[in-house]
């Protein structure tokens, strides 16, 4: 099996990479190292350059037959995508169409596509099940909902079949410590509770004013090895099941911010020094996934998403940083 991985420099993609390349899977990783790095591409071919480039798509989908195209690029910071929408919706929409239209013209039958909790903006009830309605707050979670979008209409006319995941809040490192997140910059809650304790710098709590039970928020964290996993038995279903399906990866636990900050410093024995600040804009109180159609459908079961070991890894990480 041959699989086209885009953003497999990334964070959650290299995780992708190697775990395919760990099942026998031939992978080319096509990243334009926007925001990835070289040294997280452990496995495969590596081509560097933009998935919105129709040339550069035929060059590569010309070459050889691929199986799958595992579609993890895209701009991802939901601030930022509220001040220049025309990035985000040029990135994750336009350039997405683009990868889709090469994909049906080269005939490769299969997609799987990183979506986002965000497609369902403010949670009228948890756990979120995929039945739950879809409403974006924000230009990020609207462009990954036309994402989803495209991929139904063109499953029905061009027989596209996908596999969308609506990631909740993707957590944690390689377990061997080989590679892990590093956005620049970071806006992720673990990296930045656990870079507070190794610098001694103090991090900032964004609201202790909700209504959940310590006031601060509450997510749903999900270890990226899992996002891995999923990712494999999503391409296996729709290479044996017609159709476009979507799926919510979450852990179905909830920890809020101020627990995040006590479980870490259970695991590294060390102090979180943080203020208590304002709310930041556009954060729900509470998101939680029921993660038991993937469950069910896929087989999927986390393995390594309780807290504590996703700190564990995300500790031996930002100790031992390789990028
Ligand atoms: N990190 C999370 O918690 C989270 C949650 C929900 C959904 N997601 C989605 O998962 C996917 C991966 O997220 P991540 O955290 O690994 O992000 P990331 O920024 O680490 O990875 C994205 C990768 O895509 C590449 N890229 C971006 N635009 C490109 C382009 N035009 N051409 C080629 N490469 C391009 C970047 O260089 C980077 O390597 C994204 O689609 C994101 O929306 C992430
Ligand atoms: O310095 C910080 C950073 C974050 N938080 C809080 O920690 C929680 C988690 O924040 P963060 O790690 O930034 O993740 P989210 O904002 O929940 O967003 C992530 O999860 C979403 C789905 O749940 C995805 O759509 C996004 O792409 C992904 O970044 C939120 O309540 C934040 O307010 C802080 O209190 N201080």
């Amino acid at each position: 099996m041959k699989v086209l991985i885009t953003g497999g420099a990334g964070y959650i993609g290299s995780h992708c990479n190697r775990y395919f390349a760990e099942k026998g899977v031939e992978t080319v990783v096509l990243d334009d190292l926007s925001s990835g790095h070289r040294e997280a591409v452990t496995d495969g071919c590596f081509v560097e350059g933009d998935f919105g480039d129709r040339g550069l798509l035929d060059k590569v989908l010309g070459a050889e037959k691929f199986d799958g195209i595992i579609h993890f690029a895209a701009f991802i910071d939901v601030a930022e995508s509220v001040a220049e929408p025309a990035k985000y919706y040029e990135n994750n929409v336009v350039k997405m169409k683009t990868l889709l239209d090469a994909a049906v013209a080269h005939g490769v039958k299969h997609f799987v596509f990183s979506s986002t909790a965000a497609v369902f903006g403010e949670p009228e009830y948890v756990p979120i099940d995929e039945a739950h309605p879809k409403k974006p707050i924000n230009a990020y979670g609207a462009t990954k909902l036309i994402g989803e979008q495209m991929l139904a209409d063109y499953g029905r006319a061009y027989g596209l079949r996908s596999c969308s995941f609506r990631y909740f809040n993707a957590a944690g490192d390689s377990s061997d410590g080989c590679i892990g997140e590093a956005h620049n910059p970071e806006h992720h809650l673990i990296p930045l509770v656990l870079r507070a304790s190794l610098a001694n710098r103090a991090m900032k709590v964004f609201g202790t004013d909700y209504d959940t039970r310590d006031g601060s928020c509450i997510r749903d964290y999900v270890h990226v090895e899992d996002l891995a996993e999923a990712h494999y038995l999503g391409l296996k279903y729709i290479m044996e099941n017609d159709g476009n399906h979507a799926f919510n990866l979450g852990s179905s636990e909830g920890f809020s911010v101020l627990e995040i900050l006590h479980e870490a410093e259970r695991v590294t024995g060390e102090p979180v020094p943080h203020d208590i600040a304002d709310r930041r804009p556009g954060d729900p109180a509470v998101l939680i996934a029921s993660n038991k159609k993937a469950k069910d459908v896929l087989g999927w079961e986390p393995k390594r998403s309780e807290v504590q070991t996703i700190l564990r890894d995300a500790w031996n990480w930002e100790q031992n940083k390789k990028y």
